[in-house]
């Protein structure tokens, strides 16, 4: 049973709040410095088990884009004291764990429910098909033709459906805890916890998160008591917290801080190890449809997507002017172990040739955020004129291409570029099933203005923008029969409502359908095993987009033709309290501080097709500023002039000699004859991008 008051003791004994600092459950969970964090994934660990027993172990009716299971028969043996009924799949497999009832002489008696499965029982769909064993039992000489009291039959299902019922309210839904900083330097660390099906962590448990994790120590046990209330916590029900941590040195201390915290208030451990974050949302997806959406291991994770890849690629791995082979930057993170594996089950059908494979630092200088931030390739790649090249983040649920081509230019393919991808393809295997399905594109405030008109003009797919943070863009996503989604940085995927995934998987069995639809519904079947539909993967959407060059016959180059990206900036700006930056129309607009958007207006006109917005980042303590603009250089420059803004308006901290220290700074780091932003590796001092970029062309304008 568990103990708030032993919970919150054990928490000031072994895990004391360290930081006075509050901290903020943000767009991906928790993310700081490692050595600030134990106490935090010990409160997570409990916050976990308390999500859980919040939600109820079943899932169907819950999920619509998952497999309805249901019970299809009963099946009704009898031992030598008594007789048991057990439930059949409709596949005709005995369940799994099963409900068993043993009916003794006397009456129909529940000895035994073991219902922790999370099938939902329904009367509808059960029907009694008994059999009745030759060795005599109680039941068997009370009643010896079962046919004839199906009246007593029903009773025995009665019961046994209401105490499957009954053990199944006390079963709480698995809850992942994953540790991972993602992109973030080898030092920090964070924690993010996912819901049943795979999904971020509702809003109102976020809010929860921040509550618990600054709550002071002696704070600790009432401030779990009033989630537990506000929640309607019933203690009794059983807690499964699925955990999975990166390869960070600090990850397996972390790791077992919140294992503490969840035995601690009696929940139960299931513990991945070392994964990829969107492997442990599958996890956890698949374990709260019992299997339905796969297999909850790793290797039913590679075998489902890799046998529908194999699938989709035929005999023939080559196609036009497509090859099967990459070179993949794997950050030196968990995601480069994961692919090592994966590309041994893929084998001829896509060659890949692993860099940055985890023998060096995590993230530094290489990795898709390193290389859609900084637009160049990452250190530890060797170069090869146009070669296919892929680039994932430390935890695997971002990923970009780039090339570069025989000038020595390098060429990025982001989250747009494969959205746009992804979605041109689909929208073709729609067509072409003339299955009336709808499908839509999601995207950002960063996604490139080029990418959207691509999508809105030339492929005519609706695309719609929304608040920075995969939750928002997921949300939006799942109102389509068929939801695209992507941040630019390379985080998305796909995501098929139930309404699409029925209508598909039942065409694909139509053998009355013309052979070139039977084709196109066949391959969306397959592309729809292929995505990881719980989270944006790396590993997950290499595959569909290998999947799609493949179809078409496309090499990069031919894939990057579809249209050309306006050159774009982004830059951080340090203020005071990045809280006084309040945006709205999906962070495309700044609403204070007072006269902020006016000079972005103002701004934006002096350079052509500009376009440029600031927000708060919702994962570190700065502002962000976007600018684009039809050549790099103006799109620099109206970057810094807003980033000054900002500065300015916001409540940029430094001072005029701070400003004459950097100045000088930017004069020993670059020539100032040259117009251009020259980019920088992170220094130590925190201000990461900040002084490669912002300051030093602030400092510039600041000249003394
Ligand atoms: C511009 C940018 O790339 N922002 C990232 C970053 O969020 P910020 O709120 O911008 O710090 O981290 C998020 C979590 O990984 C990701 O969802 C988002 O796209």
């Amino acid at each position: 049973m568990a103990s708030v008051p032993d919970a919150s003791k054990i928490g000031i004994e072994k895990y004391p709040r360290k930081e006075s600092k509050n901290i903020q459950y943000g767009t991906a969970g928790f993310r700081t410095r490692a050595e600030d964090l134990d106490y935090v994934l010990y409160r997570v660990g409990m916050l976990a088990v308390l999500r859980s027993k919040s939600k109820r172990g079943k899932l169907h009716d819950t999920k619509p884009n998952l497999q309805q299971s249901h019970i299809a028969g009963l099946f009704m043996w009898s031992g030598s004291c008594c007789t048991s009924l057990k439930g059949i799949s409709s596949a005709g497999a005995l369940l799994t764990p099963t409900w068993s009832i043993a009916v003794t002489f006397t009456d129909f008696l529940v000895l035994e429910s073991k219902a922790s499965t999370l099938i939902r029982p329904n009367t509808s769909n059960v029907c009694i098909s008994e059999h009745v064993c030759s060795s005599k039992s109680p039941l068997s000489e009370r009643f010896p033709n079962p046919k004839l009291h199906l009246l007593n039959y029903a009773l025995v299902v009665t019961l046994m459906i209401s105490a499957a019922k009954c053990e199944l309210y006390k079963q709480g839904a698995a809850i992942g805890l994953m540790i991972t900083a993602s992109h973030n330097p080898e030092p920090d660390n964070g924690v993010k916890l996912v819901d049943p099906l795979g999904e971020m962590l509702q809003q109102n448990w976020e809010e929860y998160a921040t509550r618990l994790a600054n709550a002071s120590d002696t704070e600790l046990e009432s401030v779990l008591h009033d989630i537990a209330e506000a929640e309607s916590i019933n203690w009794e029900t059983r807690a499964l917290v699925v955990v999975g941590q990166d390869t960070r040195p600090s990850s397996p201390d972390l790791a077992q801080a919140a294992i503490t915290g969840v035995r601690v208030l009696g929940g139960e451990v299931k513990d991945y190890g070392v994964v990829t974050t969107p492997m442990l949302h599958y996890f956890v997806a698949c374990i709260n449809t019992e299997g339905v959406y796969g297999e909850a291991t790793e290797n039913g994770y590679f075998k489902k997507m890799i046998t529908a890849f194999k699938k989709l690629q035929g005999d023939k791995p080559d196609s036009g002017n497509y090859v099967p082979s990459i070179m993949l930057d794997g950050a030196n993170g968990v995601g480069a172990a994961k692919m090592n594996v994966c590309s041994q089950h893929l084998g001829d059908s896509l060659r890949v040739q692993l860099y940055n494979d985890g023998t060096g630092t995590l993230n530094y200088l290489c990795g898709a955020d390193y290389v859609k931030i900084q637009q160049c390739a990452p250190h530890g790649v060797p170069k090869s004129t146009n070669a296919r090249c892929v680039s994932i983040d430390g935890d695997a649920d971002r990923i970009v291409y780039y090339y570069i081509d025989a000038n020595d230019k390098f060429h990025l393919l982001d989250g747009d570029r494969i959205a746009t991808l992804i979605a041109g393809y689909l929208m073709e295997l729609v067509q072409k099933s003339k299955l009336d399905l709808q499908l839509g594109l999601v995207q950002t405030a960063y996604a490139n203005g080029s990418s959207t008109s691509y999508i809105s003009k030339t492929l005519k797919i609706p695309v719609a923008c929304v608040p920075t943070g995969v939750k928002h863009l997921h949300q939006k996503a799942v109102e389509y029969d068929i939801g695209v989604y992507f941040e630019a940085n390379g985080h998305g995927t796909v995501v098929f409502s139930d309404f699409a995934r029925r209508r598909i998987c039942s065409a694909a069995e139509d053998s009355s359908l013309p052979v070139d639809q039977l084709h196109a519904v066949g391959t969306l079947a397959a592309v729809m095993d292929v995505i990881n539909q719980t989270v944006g993967d790396a590993i997950s959407d290499s595959l569909v987009v290998e999947t799609v060059l493949h179809a078409r016959g496309w090499s990069i180059q031919d894939w990057e033709k579809a249209y050309t990206d306006l050159p774009s900036r982004q830059l951080k700006v340090v203020v005071k309290d990045r809280r006084v930056v309040v945006t709205t129309d999906a962070e495309r607009q700044c609403l204070a501080p007072p006269g902020l958007q006016d000079q972005i207006n103002i701004l934006v006109k002096n350079f052509p097709n500009g376009r440029s917005f600031v927000r708060p980042s919702g994962t570190e303590d700065i502002v962000r500023v976007y600018a684009e603009a039809d050549t790099q250089s103006s799109a620099d420059q109206l970057a810094v002039h807003v980033a000054s803004a900002v500065h300015q308006l916001a409540g940029g901290p430094f001072s005029t000699a701070q400003r004459r220290e950097i100045h000088t700074e930017w004069l020993t780091q670059n020539d100032p004859t040259l117009n251009q932003v020259v980019p920088r590796q992170e220094p130590d001092d925190g201000y990461g991008l900040l002084f490669s970029n912002f300051l030093l062309e602030v400092a510039k304008l600041y000249e003394p």
